[in-house]
Parts: structure tokens; C-alpha cells; sequence
């Protein structure tokens, strides 16, 4: 895919998104870049539509829960609709937070969730849900080609450094020397994938023959609690990690089932934290002009 001559057409509406991220490829000749909002119609010829469009981090999606649901429910409509009209096949980047606070674990994607249906989190966990019940309802109804992938928690270089993921505030605030701000218990678990590995998943999903759902995600799970102590270790060992107050409904554990990846997509995640914390953290020094101490 990579190397293919591919057309590629990027939409965005930059409520999170960066136009420095895009900036390499503006010029390019085989790249446009158009400012839209999804829950707006768009007519375009496409024959692959990768269907991203959401704020993912939760201070961000919990910030206009109303505009959440409506990426979710009027944003996949629209994709949906542009798919059918020129025969376009999806693919909707779903959520591990469809399982909600799982009673099951690791999650498979036969399991159905545990999930609250008027919390802070549902725009997001029950937008997703109600995007991924769209997709099979046109996949059945109209014959349209879909793929779901569920995005267990992802990380990266060129992050937002305000995401407010935990990654991303656990390295930002080691580099700044601030307090790692564990949220209570600490005792809670994710799993971390890194951003080339979810990419290459979403290729691989994308020009396979199954519609999933099917989870993609490094099944690696750390506490909390570990995961700041691995950051403060490997960043800045001065630094000191502290306990804040939690936000409602955060789930308590989480961790992919990967074996219909493995099987069906022949995936599997290459890079562990301790290998991807190093490059994000170069990058965030960059961007915060923060050298490494000698
Ligand atoms: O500064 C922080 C931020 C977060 N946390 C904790 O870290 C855990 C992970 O929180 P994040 O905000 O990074 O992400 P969440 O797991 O809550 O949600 C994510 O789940 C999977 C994806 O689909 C989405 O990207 C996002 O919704 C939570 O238990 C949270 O309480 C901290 O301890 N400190």
C-alpha cells in the first residue's frame, strides 16, 4: 500500500487535528487536503474511505459530548452515504471503549460490553457503538463493503502535547520537570499501541477479505501506577508521581484479545512501550525545546 501510486484525499476539520502534521505532504502531487466537517455531506470519487473522523482523547471528546455524538452518528451517515453512492469500500476506526468497564478480560470482539448509556463517556463509547450498528445496517441493507477495526489505546511522536491522553501527559510533564499526575486508583490497566503498528493494522484490515469487528491493539497492559514509574525511569528519574482525583466511568481494566488479528490478519504489534516511549519523547523535546540533560 505504501508504495502503491495511490490518489490520497485527506478531509479534516482541525478541531484536533494539525495542519503541521499534513504540511510534509502539501505539494505533493498525488495528495489534497480539504477542510470539512464530517457531519456535513461531502461529494467526492473515492474507492477506499478510511472513516477516522472523532476527537479520541476524552477531555477532548467529553469537551462538546453533543458534536461527539453527532461525528458519530451523522459523520459515519455521511461516509456511509458517499461509500454507497460511488461503491466505496469503509473502514470505521471503532473503540476498545465499546466494551466500556469490561467484566470480561483481555476482550474479545465476541464480547458485548459494559457500557453506561447516559455517563460522560457515552457520546464517545455509544457513538462508536451506534457507528458500528450503521455500518453492518449498510453492509446488509445495501451490500456496502465495511471494515471495523477497534483502537485499543494508541501513541506517538507528533501527538498533540495537550492531548491529555495519559502517554502523552506523562511524557510531557517528565520532560517539563511537572509532577506525573497518576489519576486514582492507579491500580486501573491499558494497553499500549504504538502508531506505527496500528497503522500498519488498519492496512492490512483495510485490503483484507473480513468486515471484523476485529481489535487492534497491544495486548502489553500496564497499571498505571507502572507505567509512570517506567516513564519516570526511562525520562527523568528526579521527577515525582503524584495522585489526582479520577474522572466518572473510567474503565478499570483493559487489555486486547489479538488472536483474530494474528489469524485473519496476520498482525501483531512489533514495538513495546519501552522501545516507543524514546520516540516520543525526542519528539516532544523537540517541540518543547527541551534538550536532554547530559
Ligand atoms: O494524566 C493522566 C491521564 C489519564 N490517566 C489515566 O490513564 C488511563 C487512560 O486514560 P486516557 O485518557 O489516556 O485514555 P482512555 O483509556 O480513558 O480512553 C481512550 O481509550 C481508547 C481510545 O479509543 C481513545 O483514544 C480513548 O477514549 C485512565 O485510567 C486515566 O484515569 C492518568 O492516570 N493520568
Amino acid at each position: 500500500m505504501q508504495n502503491e501510486k495511490n490518489e490520497v484525499i485527506v478531509m479534516d476539520n482541525y478541531f484536533t487535528g494539525s495542519k503541521d502534521n499534513l504540511k510534509q505532504w502539501i505539494g505533493h502531487p498525488r495528495f489534497e487536503l480539504i477542510r470539512h466537517d464530517v457531519t456535513e455531506p461531502l461529494f467526492l470519487e473515492v474507492d477506499h474511505i478510511y472513516h477516522l473522523a472523532c476527537p479520541a482523547s476524552p477531555i477532548f471528546y467529553k469537551h462538546n459530548p453533543v458534536k461527539t455524538i453527532k461525528t458519530n452518528v451523522m459523520g459515519t451517515l455521511n461516509m456511509l452515504g458517499l461509500a454507497k453512492r460511488v461503491g466505496a469500500r469503509i473502514l470505521l476506526t471503532s473503540t476498545s471503549e465499546v466494551y466500556g468497564d469490561p467484566l470480561e478480560h483481555p476482550q474479545t470482539e465476541s464480547y458485548w460490553g459494559n457500557v453506561n448509556p447516559i455517563g460522560v463517556r457515552s457520546c464517545y463509547d455509544e457513538g462508536k457503538r451506534v457507528a458500528e450498528t450503521l455500518m453492518f445496517d449498510y453492509h446488509r441493507q445495501h451490500g456496502i463493503e465495511i471494515r471495523i477495526a477497534r483502537i485499543f489505546n494508541t501513541y506517538g511522536p507528533r501527538m498533540n502535547i495537550d492531548d491529555g491522553r495519559v502517554v502523552s501527559n506523562f511524557i510531557a510533564q517528565a520532560i517539563r520537570d511537572e509532577p506525573l499526575t497518576v489519576q486514582l486508583p492507579g491500580t486501573q490497566t491499558r494497553s499500549f499501541c504504538y502508531v506505527s503498528d496500528m497503522v500498519d493494522g488498519l492496512v492490512r484490515l483495510m485490503d483484507g477479505e473480513h468486515t471484523g469487528p476485529i481489535n487492534i491493539g497491544n495486548p502489553g497492559e500496564f497499571t498505571m501506577l507502572e507505567l509512570a514509574e517506567t516513564v519516570k525511569e526511562m525520562i527523568n528519574p528526579e521527577v515525582k508521581i503524584i495522585t489526582v482525583e479520577n474522572t466518572p466511568d473510567d474503565p478499570r481494566q483493559r487489555k486486547p484479545d489479538i488472536t483474530k488479528a494474528k489469524e485473519l490478519l496476520g498482525w501483531e504489534p512489533k514495538i513495546k512501550l519501552r522501545d516507543g516511549v524514546p520516540f516520543m519523547e525526542e519528539d516532544f523535546r523537540q517541540r518543547l525545546c527541551v534538550p536532554k540533560k547530559a
